[in-house]
């Protein structure tokens, strides 16, 4: 392993997170399954994201809004972030702080393409819940537009017994299939092979059939909410995941993304939260 981590422990659950992207790797509470999945095959290397964990999505997501800017969902998950240490806190749990600004991404591919300067504070709280506080400050004397994101990967029993509760009625989108806008009718049943995007941050339910659980998924600051697998062919291309993977993980990433970039004002934060906690089925 190339890359350097650290673990967040407290009573109720533990969190392992990598100073390369401030990523965090995995999340357990005590006594169940991961929540937060990691592939089997991914690779812990210097400048290549982890398969996996809670990837920060800064300051594009995919290839941004104009198309073709590299590297693929911004600089901020592949570049190593300052970590500022750990503390117990007054409520119980841990909490960990890391610190990126554009002196972490100086030798970043595509850090050029974001010439402004900003300071993003990012906080892994764990206790009965995992909480992720990302604060994004503008301290440019101009306007800054970005896109970002928490590219959260969970862990379910079985992909095809897992259900979506709570985005009935959302307006949504397939990007990669139709620039159509629809309206999501009901729960989101069939998961395998999505890539959807949602028009309202993530407060919503993962409910895993298979390892009877369900997983609450909390935000504030995001305008989107974005629903992957790869599904098998998905899977089969990529170098980094196992190829019967995708059966036991789903993305449900909190953002604000292509139409919904923010513009953050100087002297301006704009913070993006995300909590995750589960209950028995
Ligand atoms: O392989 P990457 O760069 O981590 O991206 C994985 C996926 O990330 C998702 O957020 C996108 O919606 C998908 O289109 C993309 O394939």
């Amino acid at each position: 392993m190339d890359i350097d981590s650290v673990v967040i422990a407290s009573p109720s659950s533990n969190a392992r997170v990598f100073h390369q992207g401030a990523h965090v790797e995995q999340w357990t509470p005590q006594g169940q399954e991961p929540v937060v999945w990691v592939s089997q095959a991914s690779a812990y290397q210097v400048g290549k994201s982890i398969r996996g964990g809670i990837p920060i999505i800064f300051p594009w997501f995919n290839q941004g809004r104009t198309l073709g800017l590299r590297p693929r969902h911004g600089f901020a998950r592949t570049t190593k972030w300052e970590y500022l240490g750990s503390r117990p806190l007054p409520e119980g749990g841990m909490q960990a702080t890391w610190f990126f600004d554009p002196t972490s991404a100086q030798e970043a591919e595509g850090a050029d393409l974001f010439p402004y300067d900003y300071a993003l504070h990012y906080r892994v709280s764990c206790d009965e819940a995992l909480t992720v506080e990302l604060e994004i400050t503008n301290l440019s004397d101009e306007d800054f537009e970005c896109e970002l994101a928490f590219h959260t990967y969970l862990q379910v029993g079985d992909i095809e017994r897992t259900t979506l509760e709570g985005l009935d009625g959302v307006e949504a989108v397939n990007p990669f299939i139709s620039p159509e806008h629809f309206t999501q009718e009901g729960n989101v049943e069939s998961l395998t092979g999505i890539d959807r995007v949602f028009f309202s941050g993530p407060n919503l339910t993962v409910r895993d059939e298979a390892l009877s659980r369900n997983i609450q998924v909390e935000s504030e600051g995001a305008t989107n909410t974005i629903v992957w697998n790869p599904g098998p062919e998905g899977a089969a291309g990529m170098s980094d995941m196992g190829d019967d993977e995708w059966r036991q993980m789903l993305c449900v990433e909190a953002g604000c993304i292509y139409d919904n970039a923010i513009v953050v004002e100087p002297g301006r934060t704009h913070t993006l939260s995300y909590r995750l906690s589960t209950t028995s089925l």
